[in-house]
């Protein structure tokens, strides 16, 4: 059974001359204890399709289940036991923490907000919590700007471990990070994974970060999936020539690099208000045909494309 289900997921946001389709039909599944990869370039829709997974944004269409319940428009107070389950940690460390309440005030704030009284008082479950994430519990009445980038990540991680999620969705959880704390912060949510049997939704435009950490990977395209899969089958042996281009980006990805070299997209990529008919990549793709501007491949066999590689 999937922890996590979510059928024809739609975001469009009205704009001036038209509507945004930012998320434009996505269905996919998380099992318990699973970690899915959200990966595109900026603006593929990635962090609205998060958003609205926590219930921060409302869909504008299709569904979102979660263990067996359609939360796709509940309320506040409907969600809020599920708000226990269902958590979010953001890209932006500085920016997500409160600067002017403490470590242990922030930590604890899912716990008093929602009326929960762990055993033995809600400043030892902080402090295992400050210890869980590798940080010092002594340091529960420090502010953020005492902690160093990597260590405020921790704090964003503790306080969405705090309600005891099943699933998190990490939104780029890493790129704010230098590069050697990026390894530092993604060992540690393996273990918590790992630890606790999390689930995560890990959104992130690094192909490099995902291979280390995610089970499966969806790879998005103007606000609509073209290839999800194993991981391995997406890295070895990927199918859409979307998927081959972010790859070939990536330094040693060896088969792809000794055959093709550098994959070098051409143009921009189409803006979500006036996506191009038919194949949506078409108008970057080196292998488009005259089908790709009339018809939209489905997600077949996990790969929207109407020439996906390796077929005969
Ligand atoms: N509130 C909004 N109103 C109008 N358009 C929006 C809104 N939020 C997002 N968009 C647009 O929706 C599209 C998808 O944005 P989104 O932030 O989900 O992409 P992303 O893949 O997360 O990109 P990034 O990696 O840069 O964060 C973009 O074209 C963006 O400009």
């Amino acid at each position: 059974m999937s922890l996590l289900a979510v059928e024809g997921l739609t975001k469009h946001f009205p704009a001036r001359g038209g509507v945004v389709r930012a998320v434009d039909g996505l269905d996919f599944t998380v099992r318990a204890g699973e970690t899915l990869g959200l990966v595109g370039e900026s603006g593929c829709g990635k962090t609205t399709t998060g958003r609205m997974l926590v219930r921060l944004l409302e869909p504008t269409g299709g569904r979102i289940v979660f263990e067996d319940r359609d939360i796709t428009h509940l309320g506040g107070r409907a969600m809020r036991p599920l708000r226990q389950e269902l958590q979010i940690i953001f890209q932006d460390p500085y920016a997500s923490l409160n600067p002017r309440h403490t470590v242990g005030r922030i930590v604890a704030m899912p716990l008093t907000v929602n009326g929960i009284r762990p055993p033995g008082g809600v400043k030892k479950r902080v402090q295992e919590l400050l210890e869980l994430v590798g940080l010092n519990p002594e340091h529960y009445n420090r502010y953020p700007h005492e902690f160093s980038g990597g260590q405020r990540q921790r704090v964003g991680i503790a306080r969405a471990l705090a309600l005891r999620p099943k699933l998190i969705v990490a939104d780029e959880p890493v790129s704010a990070l230098d590069v050697s704390i990026q390894a530092q912060v993604i060992n540690l949510l393996r273990q918590l994974q790992r630890d606790l049997g999390l689930a995560f939704v890990f959104i992130a435009h690094d192909l490099a970060v995902v291979r280390h950490f995610c089970q499966r990977v969806a790879v998005m395209y103007l606000g609509r999936i073209v290839e999800i899969g194993e991981r391995d089958e997406i890295y070895e042996r990927p199918r859409h020539p979307y998927t081959r281009a972010l790859l070939s980006a990536i330094p040693n990805v060896a088969k792809l690099g000794e055959s093709e070299g550098r994959i070098r997209l051409s143009g921009d990529v189409p803006t979500p208000m006036n996506p191009p008919s038919g194949c949506r990549f078409r108008t970057r793709c080196w292998k488009a045909q005259d089908v790709c501007a009339t018809e939209e491949p489905p997600l077949t066999g996990g790969v929207a494309c109407h020439f996906p590689e390796g077929a005969s």
